[in-house]
């Protein structure tokens, strides 16, 4: 799965790459508009008031921009940011530590905020609310709980499953933004951007290919243009052609739409053996021999953003476009 061209995770040595692509500022963060928008009044009314902005929840799939907005929240509001992750965080003790550490205003931001474990939640809970921390000394009979005041901060939380949050926890953000998938004229904005800072040169259509298969993620999108430069340097040519692009991604098997072999199996395979569903997520799991959860995580999102496949209480379906994309015969359901 991680060296899959079209997920959307990163792999270790895209995140280094990635620090140098982010954007700095909202003006140069192409697209989510609505959360933009919204984001730039907080910020405004914030600084205004001389307060910290309110805790801000980033949420959606991967690739779409979460840690670089969240940085740039921080630039934003002229703050530090303080990075960490839930995985990171394994004792109540950890978090104290980072809250403890932080200066006035600064931001802290917490990566895949859905593993935080529930009992370093709960030191969370104060710290939201009131920019305090009850922490207990001593053992047994003689124990007695500290309250501790802590630098107001805001804790920008990000996370791939927001259903996996905790009710009390999500109810303590008073942002929740949503990231959306881009749109093929925003990702190729951002490819020609990537490009820019590469110092290559990229002609508009080949960016619109590009684009196309990015599955609505500037992750993906950079990643293709990175693959289809390889391309263009190894052919000695210092532009590329939309010709150069397309014939790179065929051969990246990378499909009009972005879809991969694994794509085609798990669709392919709802066509072939169940006669296009519905079937069950745990049978197409042992039909292609991939995790159930990654299917849900991974696979499925973007087949069904795009109208591939469709959820129903009995299981997955794939639609008529499906049949259309591999040039196949839809069958007469009655
Ligand atoms: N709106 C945008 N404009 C330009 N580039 C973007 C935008 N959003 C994301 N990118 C680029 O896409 C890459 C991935 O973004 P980022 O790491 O912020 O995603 P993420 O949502 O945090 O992913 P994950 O869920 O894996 O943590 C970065 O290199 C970033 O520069
Ligand atoms: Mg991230």
């Amino acid at each position: 799965m991680d060296e899959r061209l079209v997920s959307g995770e990163a792999d270790i040595q895209e995140s280094y790459i990635e620090q140098t692509l982010r954007p700095q500022t909202l003006s140069q963060y192409i697209g989510q508009d609505k959360v933009k928008e919204n984001l730039r009044v907080f910020i405004e009314a914030a600084k205004m008031r001389s307060e910290t902005l309110d805790h801000v929840l980033l949420y959606g799939p991967p690739g779409l921009g979460k840690t670089t907005l969240a940085t740039i929240i921080a630039n934003e509001m002229g703050v530090n940011i303080r990075t960490t992750s839930g995985p990171a965080i394994e004792r109540p003790g950890d978090l104290a530590a980072v809250l403890t550490a932080l200066e006035p205003g600064d931001v802290l931001f917490i990566d895949e905020i859905h593993r935080l474990h529930r009992s370093i939640e709960e030191v969370l809970y104060p710290a939201m609310e009131d920019f305090c921390l009850d922490i207990v000394i001593g053992k047994g009979s003689t124990a007695r709980s500290v309250r501790l005041d802590l630098p107001p901060f805001t804790l920008i939380g990000a996370t791939t499953r927001v259903g996996l949050l905790t009710a009390p926890l999500r109810d303590r953000f008073g942002v929740l933004s949503r990231l959306e998938y881009y749109n093929e004229n925003q990702l190729a904005y951002i490819i020609e951007r990537t490009a820019d800072l590469f110092g290559i040169g990229l002609e508009h259509d080949a960016a619109i290919e590009m684009a196309r298969r990015s599955r609505g993620t500037p992750r993906i999108a950079n990643r293709l243009l990175k693959r289809v430069r390889d391309f263009a340097q190894v052919m000695g040519e210092e532009t590329i052609s939309t010709e150069l692009a397309v014939d790179a991604l065929e051969r990246l098997q990378v499909d009009k739409l972005g879809l991969d072999h694994i794509d085609h199996k798990l669709l392919l395979g709802i066509i072939e053996k169940f006669r296009g569903g519905p079937v069950g997520i745990d049978t197409i799991s042992a039909t292609i021999g991939e995790e159930s959860h990654t299917i849900e995580d991974v696979y499925e999102p973007y087949l069904l953003q795009i109208g591939f496949l469709q959820r129903t209480p009995r299981g997955r379906i794939v639609t008529d476009l499906v049949y259309k994309h591999f040039q196949m015969e839809a069958p007469h359901h009655d």
